[in-house]
C-alpha cells in the first residue's frame, strides 16, 4: 500500500454553481498529496474545465457521454448556464442518463486495479450512492451549501408541509429546531410542488437514495451549523462532515472591471466604512426594485460599491441604461461626491472583502456569505431565489450576523426601509449593529479556527476531513477482510 495514492472520483451536477465548488474541493484534496482525483463530467463541461485547471494540477478530467438532444433539450446543452430556469428540471432529469456510463466507469476502475477509495457526488445524484453500494465503494454527497439550508430543503421536499397547512407560516415537521418558515421563503419549485409535478417526482426518487450514502460532506463550519448537521445525522444515520469553508479558487473567476480603480477608490475610505452591494453571479432585481435600491443607497449616506446589472427582463450584456433604470442624476451625483462606485456586471469581490467593507447587501448565496464572514463583514440579506432564504434564516436567526432587508425578485421594496436597515446595521452607535459586529467577529474566528492545522491544534474542518478519509479507509479494509474470508 505504501507509495500508492488513493483514488477519489468526483461527479458534480452540470451547473457552474456546482462544478466550481467541486473543483475547489478537488484542489483542496489534491493538496493533501496522498490522493489522485478523477473529475467526471459531460464532454462540454470537461472541455471548459481544461482551461481553468491550474497547469500543475494532477487532477484528471474525464468525460462521460451525454446527448442533450435525446432528452428534449437544445443541442449541446450540458450546463444550466445556458438554460432558462424552467428548463433546469429537464437537465436534471436528463442527467440520470449518465447512470450506466458512470457505473461502467467505476467497474472499469475496479477491474484495472485502481478502485476508487470513494465517490463524491452531487445532491442531485442520489443514484450514485446505490451504484457505490452495489460496487462496495465508499460514497459521500458533497453539498456546496450549509447543512441548515440542506436540512430545510430535504425536509420541505420530503414532507411538502405547505400543502398540508392552511397558514402562510408553518413549521417543518421533522426539523422543529428551525423556526417557522413563511411561504414567501420558498423557492418557486417547492412553492408549486404538489407531489405530482416534475420536481416532486424527481426528488421523490433522488432524496430517498441518500440513505445509501455513507455520509454528507458539507461546505460549512461545525461551530455555526450544528443544528443542520445534527438533522442529517438523525435523519440519515450517517455522518455529516463539516469541511468548510471551501473557498472558490481565483482561477475560476470571470474577469471583470479591473481591480486597481476599485482599490484606489476603496483606499480613500475609512476602514470598515463601505457597503458592498451585489447579487452574485446569476441574479438581478426588477427595474422598480433597482430604482428603490438606488434611492435607499443615496438616502443612507454611506459609502458603497454596487455591482450593477441590467434589471430582470434584460440580457446581462445589454447596455446599462442609467437614465432609465436609476434616479435622475444618480450616477453623476455619486461620482462627483465619490461616495459610491458603480461596477458594471462583475467585480473582483474577494479582493474587496478584506479591505474596507463593513457590510454586504447580498442575496445570501453561500459562497459570498462564506467570503464575507471570513472577514467579519456584516450581512444585509435580500434573498432572491433558490435556497437563499434558508441561508438568510440561518444567518439571521441562528448566527445573528444578518438582517433581512427584502425578499424576492418582484416584491415591492421601499427606499425608506432599505436606508433604515443600512443605518441599523452600519451605524456603530446602534445596539443592533454592535451586537452583529460581535457575532460576525465570532463567526470569523470560528472559520479561522476551523481550518487551522498546526502542531497541537487541528481545527474542526481539518478534523472532519480526516474523519471522512478514515471512514472511507475503514470501509475499504472491512470490505477487503470480508472478501478474503469469502475466498
Ligand atoms: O461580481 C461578482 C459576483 C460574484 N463573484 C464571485 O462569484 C462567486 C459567486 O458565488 P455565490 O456567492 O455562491 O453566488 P451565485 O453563484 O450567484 O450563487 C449560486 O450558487 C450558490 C452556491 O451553491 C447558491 O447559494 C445560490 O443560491 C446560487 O444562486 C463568489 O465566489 C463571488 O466572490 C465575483 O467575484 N464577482
Amino acid at each position: 500500500m505504501a507509495n500508492t495514492k488513493e483514488h477519489i472520483v468526483m461527479l458534480p451536477f452540470m451547473a457552474q454553481g456546482h462544478i466550481i465548488p467541486y473543483l475547489a474541493l478537488a484542489l483542496q484534496i489534491e493538496q493533501r498529496k496522498n490522493y489522485t482525483i478523477t473529475f467526471v463530467n459531460t464532454p462540454l463541461n470537461i472541455n471548459n474545465l481544461r482551461s481553468t485547471l491550474p497547469a500543475n494540477s494532477s487532477i484528471r478530467l474525464l468525460e462521460i457521454p451525454f446527448s442533450s438532444s435525446n432528452h428534449g433539450l437544445p443541442l449541446d446543452t450540458e450546463n444550466t448556464n445556458i438554460l432558462p430556469y424552467h428548463l433546469f428540471i429537464l437537465l436534471i432529469e436528463a442527467s440520470t442518463s449518465l447512470k450506466p456510463s458512470f457505473k461502467k466507469l467505476i467497474e472499469n476502475f475496479i477491474e484495472q486495479g485502481n478502485p476508487p477509495l470513494c465517490i463524491i457526488a452531487d445532491i442531485f445524484f442520489g443514484w450514485t450512492a446505490s451504484i457505490a453500494k452495489e460496487l462496495n465503494v465508499f460514497h459521500a454527497i458533497f453539498t456546496v451549501s450549509s447543512a441548515y439550508r440542506l436540512a430545510c430543503y430535504y425536509s420541505l421536499w420530503m414532507n411538502l408541509p405547505h400543502r398540508k397547512e392552511n397558514s402562510d407560516e408553518f413549521s417543518l415537521p421533522d426539523f422543529a429546531e428551525a423556526s417557522n418558515v413563511h411561504i414567501t421563503q420558498l423557492p418557486t419549485n417547492i412553492l408549486e410542488a404538489d407531489g405530482t409535478d416534475a420536481w416532486s417526482v424527481l426528488q421523490s426518487k433522488n432524496l430517498p437514495e441518500w440513505v445509501n450514502s455513507d455520509g454528507i460532506l458539507v461546505n460549512t463550519v461545525e461551530e455555526f451549523d450544528q443544528v443542520g448537521l445534527l438533522y442529517f445525522k438523525r435523519k440519515l444515520g450517517s455522518p455529516a462532515w463539516p469541511i468548510g469553508p471551501i473557498l472558490l479558487s481565483r482561477e475560476n473567476r470571470e474577469n471583470g472591471m479591473c481591480l486597481e480603480p476599485c482599490i484606489e477608490w476603496l483606499n480613500t475610505k475609512p476602514l470598515k466604512s463601505v457597503l458592498y452591494v451585489s447579487f452574485g453571479s446569476q441574479n438581478t432585481i426588477s427595474a422598480s426594485q433597482m430604482m428603490q435600491l438606488a434611492m435607499g443607497l443615496e438616502a443612507s449616506d454611506k459609502n458603497f460599491i454596487w455591482v450593477i446589472r441590467p434589471p430582470i427582463g434584460f440580457e446581462l450584456n445589454t447596455e446599462f441604461k442609467a437614465k432609465e433604470w436609476l434616479p435622475k442624476g444618480f450616477e453623476e451625483r455619486i461620482k462627483e461626491s465619490r461616495r459610491g462606485l458603480l461596477v458594471y456586471n462583475w467585480a473582483p469581490q474577494v479582493e474587496f472583502c478584506p479591505i474596507r467593507l463593513c457590510a454586504f447587501l447580498t442575496q445570501c448565496a453561500w459562497n459570498s456569505v462564506l467570503e464575507a464572514l471570513n472577514h467579519s463583514v456584516l450581512l444585509i440579506g435580500w434573498p432572491l431565489a433558490a435556497e437563499q432564504s434558508f441561508n438568510a434564516k440561518l444567518l439571521e436567526e441562528e448566527m445573528g450576523v444578518c438582517v433581512e432587508v427584502a425578499r424576492g425578485k418582484t416584491n415591492e421594496v421601499r427606499h425608506e426601509d432599505i436606508a433604515a436597515k443600512i443605518e441599523l446595521v452600519m451605524n456603530e452607535t446602534q445596539q443592533k449593529g454592535k451586537e452583529m459586529r460581535r457575532k460576525a467577529f465570532e463567526a470569523r474566528e470560528m472559520i479561522r479556527n476551523a481550518i487551522k492545522d498546526e502542531e497541537g491544534f487541528e481545527g474542526s474542518s481539518v478534523k472532519a476531513m480526516d474523519e471522512f478519509f478514515s471512514a472511507a479507509l475503514s470501509m475499504r479494509e472491512k470490505t477487503m477482510r470480508e472478501q478474503n474470508v469469502a475466498v
